[in-house]
């Protein structure tokens, strides 16, 4: 098997549907998932490159293993659930933290999944299904979303803070934040695509870094004179 060019990783707390965004990406469905153990990976040809995609888990007991997955990484998509606000806190207090082994030019998705559950708030601030559309009182079961795409582009403006990039030579946060939902696909391609377009001109350069290293000429020391005035 050739080596991936390029590594994504998908982090976030349990249950937040990670398993589910990448199968719905890789194998176009929605199966029923278990709770993952570790991590597994899938990979895709995008172009002429293969790229490794990552699952972890977001179970505590796993947390250990988070960096280790993270190494090399070229994008990391921080995943949380719309309907729960504590999934989005835990992105930064709990999985931030485990990006510091990924490259130091990583990018970072912020994604929102299960969306399909929710209302939308309507231009009058009233609810509309994210769905289909309709404004009413009586919308199925739908909740109004707990965690709004606002809150997920400040976070990503943080996290750039954080990590000191500069905010002017990454992608913007309304490029970089998402609102999925596995179960329809809604966003799902454009989640994966959009990174993979990204991911691949950095891979591109790191290709023609390493073929043709630069070779540090301060560290060339000049040849040693003998006494016989030859050089050594
Ligand atoms: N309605 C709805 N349910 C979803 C969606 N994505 C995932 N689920 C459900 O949420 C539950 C958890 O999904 P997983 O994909 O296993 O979550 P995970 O983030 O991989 O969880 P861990 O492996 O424990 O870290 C499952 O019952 C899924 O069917 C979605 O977009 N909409
Ligand atoms: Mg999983």
């Amino acid at each position: 098997m050739r080596k991936p060019d390029g590594k994504i990783v998908l982090l976030g707390d349990m249950n937040v549907g990670k398993t589910s965004l990448l199968q719905r990406y890789m194998e176009r469905r929605f199966p029923d998932t278990v709770s993952t153990v570790g991590g597994a990976f899938y990979l895709k040809q995008w172009r002429s490159f293969n790229i490794s995609i990552w699952d972890t888990a977001g179970r505590e007991q796993f947390h250990g293993l988070g960096s280790m997955y993270c190494r090399g990484a070229a994008a990391i998509i921080l995943t949380y659930d719309v309907n729960n606000p504590q999934s989005l806190f835990e992105l930064e207090d709990r999985f931030l933290g485990l990006t510091e082994t990924a490259n130091n030019d990583c990018l970072f998705a912020i994604v929102g999944n299960k969306v399909d559950l929710t209302t939308e708030r309507g231009p009058e601030g009233g609810e509309k299904d994210q769905a289909s559309g309709k404004t009413g009182s009586c919308v199925s079961s739908k909740v109004p979303k707990q965690v709004h795409p606002e809150d997920a582009m400040a976070l990503y403006k943080k996290i750039l803070k954080y990590k000191m990039l500069d905010e002017r030579e990454m992608p913007g946060a309304e490029q970089m934040c998402f609102e999925t939902s596995a179960k329809t696909g809604h966003n799902v391609d454009l989640l994966f695509e959009t990174l993979f377009d990204l991911v691949v001109p950095m891979i591109t350069r790191q290709k023609a870094e390493e073929s043709s290293p630069i070779v540090d000429i301060t560290i060339c020391k000049a040849p040693k004179q003998t006494r016989s005035g030859c050089c050594a």
